[in-house]
């Protein structure tokens, strides 16, 4: 009993933020997904400069996300995000065959960096209402996801335009806390 109202105090009273960070290449849904989280609505977007940072509170948990633009031009400076960062949020365009490549140097790239050392990875495999798209596990077979041993990861199909899929991949979030 007393442990459960010593419980519930903490979590009032240390109503602490995690902090997540959005990536992907351009035009894979990163802000569209960033506003479904916030409003349940698509909002129009045009390519991202810098970055959008919006609070997300999911069932009293508290996430920072920073949703960050994926133009060539801008990959190279994610990096000056990633401190205390312990979610990334890979998004993933599934119609996007040609470049899934680029997405796969860019998580192992990510991966390697000291400064996310600590984070887990939630990949989603977005835009599954468009024809031909890959499946996740398609997605999650290319990028050798299974080989991926000292971060926890998740792989998500979604479609951002409608929400499915995105509050799954939040649950698997809340459910990461308080693990480590
Ligand atoms: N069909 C379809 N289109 C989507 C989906 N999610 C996003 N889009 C569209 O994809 C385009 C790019 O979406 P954004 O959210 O701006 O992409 P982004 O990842 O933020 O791109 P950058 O800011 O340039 O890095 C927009 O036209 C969206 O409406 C989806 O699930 N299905
Ligand atoms: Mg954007």
């Amino acid at each position: 009993m007393m442990g459960l109202i010593f419980a519930k105090l903490w979590s009032l009273f240390c109503n602490q933020e995690h902090k997540v960070i959005i990536v992907g290449l351009d035009n894979a849904g990163k802000t569209t997904i960033l506003y479904q989280f916030l409003m349940n609505e698509v909002v129009h977007t045009s390519p991202t400069i810098g970055s959008n940072v919006e609070e997300i509170v999911v069932k009293n948990t508290h996430f920072l996300m920073w949703d960050i633009g994926g133009q060539e031009s801008l990959r190279s400076s994610w990096n000056t995000y990633y401190s205390n960062t312990e979610f990334i949020i890979l998004v993933v365009d599934s119609i996007d065959r040609e470049r899934l490549a680029i997405t796969k140097e860019e998580l192992y790239r990510m991966l390697a960096h000291e400064d996310l050392r600590k984070a887990a990875v939630l990949i989603f495999a977005n835009k599954q209402d468009m024809k031909g798209c890959m499946t996740a596990a398609e997605i999650s077979k290319y990028l050798t996801l299974s080989s991926i041993k000292d971060h926890p990861w998740h792989i998500q199909s979604c479609c951002a335009l409608t929400g499915e899929g995105l509050c799954q991949g939040l649950e698997w979030m809340t459910s990461r806390i308080g693990v480590r």
